[in-house]
């Protein structure tokens, strides 16, 4: 199929944003635009007229452009570095089997089956309420993080080996770490609803720390997609925390629950 890019900009040699990479004499000639010899020529002008500052400026990648292929770079580098349990025969190869029981504690079924099982036994409504939200929360992370992945299609790490606990299509893809994301999430969430002793809540932190530090030693996931998942499940944690779900606001989903 013809590009759809127009045979001028094709000549001119400007990227599909239509910013010129390449201005070559013979396209600016052929164009006839003011500023050619050609054209200078006819007008009777023989000094040489600088090019139009816009145009100059168009022609270097902007510094955010810098800035984020550098940070990429680093990114990609660092992780690979980090990625040590990535294979059995990685420097410390003989660690990922404790890596991948880590990644257990924060993949999304015994989480979701937990919540469920606890609703089921549960015989206090408030308790009920938080497992309810919590299933909820679950839930919705589980679908934000598929969205975000779905969008972005960043690769997993090339040394990535893929033989991780039941997954889902968009799985393949690494940005964000839905198990970051989740751990972030459901810290957040447990440290406001449960009642629980220091040593507990200093366990709990150190879990997020752990299961985020084991993504990029897995080879599972870059830097910045860990990054990223923490950061989303932060603020995932307020969304549900927005719309928390009570028996005023949903009496029926609270009525299928109550024994
Ligand atoms: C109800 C439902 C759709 C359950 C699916 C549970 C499931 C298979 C979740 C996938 C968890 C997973 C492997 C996430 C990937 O985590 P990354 O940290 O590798 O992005």
């Amino acid at each position: 199929m013809p590009s759809p890019r127009s045979s001028r900009e094709r000549r001119a040699g400007s990227s599909s944003s239509g910013r010129p990479e390449f201005l070559s004499l013979v396209s600016q000639r052929s164009t006839g635009s003011p500023d050619s010899p050609s054209r200078r020529k006819e007008s009777g002008s023989s000094a040489a007229a600088p090019m139009p500052e816009e145009d100059c400026m168009k022609l270097n990648p902007s510094f955010v452009a810098i800035a984020l292929s550098s940070l990429l770079a680093i990114d990609l580098w660092a992780s690979k570095r980090l990625g040590v349990c990535a294979g059995e025969g990685s420097a410390w190869g003989s660690a990922r089997p404790l890596m991948k029981v880590i990644e257990i504690s924060g993949h999304g079924i015994p989480w979701l089956l937990g919540t469920f099982y606890g609703l089921c036994q549960s015989d206090s409504s408030a308790a009920r309420e938080v497992l309810l939200n919590l299933l909820f929360a679950l839930l919705l992370d589980l679908m934000m993080v598929a969205v975000v992945k779905g969008i972005v299609k960043r690769p997993r790490p090339t040394h990535n080996k893929m033989d991780m606990f039941v997954t889902i299509s968009v799985d393949k893809y690494s940005f964000p770490s839905g198990h970051a994301t989740r751990a972030a999430l459901v810290c957040r969430f447990v440290l406001r609803h449960l009642v629980l002793a220091v040593p507990l809540r200093v366990l709990m932190v150190l879990w997020v720390l752990i299961v985020s530090i084991s993504r990029v030693m897995l080879g599972r996931h870059n830097m910045t997609d860990v990054l990223f998942g923490l950061l989303l499940g932060y603020v995932l944690y307020s969304v549900v925390e927005y719309c928390w779900l009570s028996p005023l606001s949903v009496p029926a989903l609270f009525a299928l629950w109550s024994h």
